[in-house]
């Protein structure tokens, strides 16, 4: 029997992508709303790291199994690394990633090439029924390109381009994505921290 993790996210884009990785694991990614949980979490953390274990300790409250999060966004250099922990709600929460999108690439009109650098980071915190907490953090870098270019992905990802691929993280599959993603980063190191922290433990 696999045991049992409640992602505590409502993206179901991060979802597709966790699972994808999680596949090869013991453990069965549940997301919040599999499990019943529609609670809404305040991400006033002031990092990513703060606001993935927040994100875990709220659901952990109601939950009887380990519970992960993820806290991800988009620094931009060229904006002081805005939009940054407040890149779901930068233009507004309710806005559409076309807007926001829109308005990346207005704030950097003009700009030249080697001035529009950006990543994606993401934290991830696990936090076990026994107290502990795990945590881990991923980047890819890249650059913000002038126009929206791919369907796949979500978020940030058709302004979003990697040079050693040449294409947008929205050009990518989910797995090739996933090979170079923030994301893939930070959750196949919380899978190698889990394996030699939690080995034996159960
Ligand atoms: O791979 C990505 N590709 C494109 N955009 C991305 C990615 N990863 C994070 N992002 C952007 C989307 C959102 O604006 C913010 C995450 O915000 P964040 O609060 O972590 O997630 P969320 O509010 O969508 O879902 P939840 O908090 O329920 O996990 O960064
Ligand atoms: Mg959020």
């Amino acid at each position: 029997m696999k045991e049992k993790i409640i992602f505590a996210t409502k993206n179901r884009g991060k979802i597709k992508e966790i699972n994808m990785i999680m596949e090869d694991t013991n453990y069965e990614v549940i997301s919040m709303e599999d499990a019943g949980i529609d609670i809404d979490i305040v991400e006033d953390g002031s990092t990513f790291l703060e606001n993935a274990i927040i994100k875990a300790k709220e659901v952990m409250k109601i939950a009887d199994c380990i519970v992960m999060a993820d806290d991800s966004g988009l620094e931009v250099d060229y904006l002081d690394k805005a939009p940054g922990i407040y890149s779901a709600r930068f233009g507004g929460e309710d806005t559409s990633y076309r807007i926001k999108n829109k308005m990346i690439i207005d704030k950097l009109e003009g700009v030249e090439e080697k001035d529009r650098t950006a990543r994606f980071v993401c934290a991830i915190a696990a936090v076990f029924p026994d107290g502990e907490v795990l945590t881990t953090r991923g980047t890819v870098e890249g650059i913000i390109i002038h126009e929206e270019r791919g369907s796949n992905g979500f978020g940030y990802d058709p302004i979003f381009y990697v040079p050693e691929y040449s294409c947008t993280t929205a050009e990518m599959d989910n797995e090739s994505k996933n090979k170079i993603s923030h994301r893939g980063k930070a959750l196949r190191s919380m899978k190698a921290k889990m394996e030699s922290h939690r080995n034996g433990c159960k």
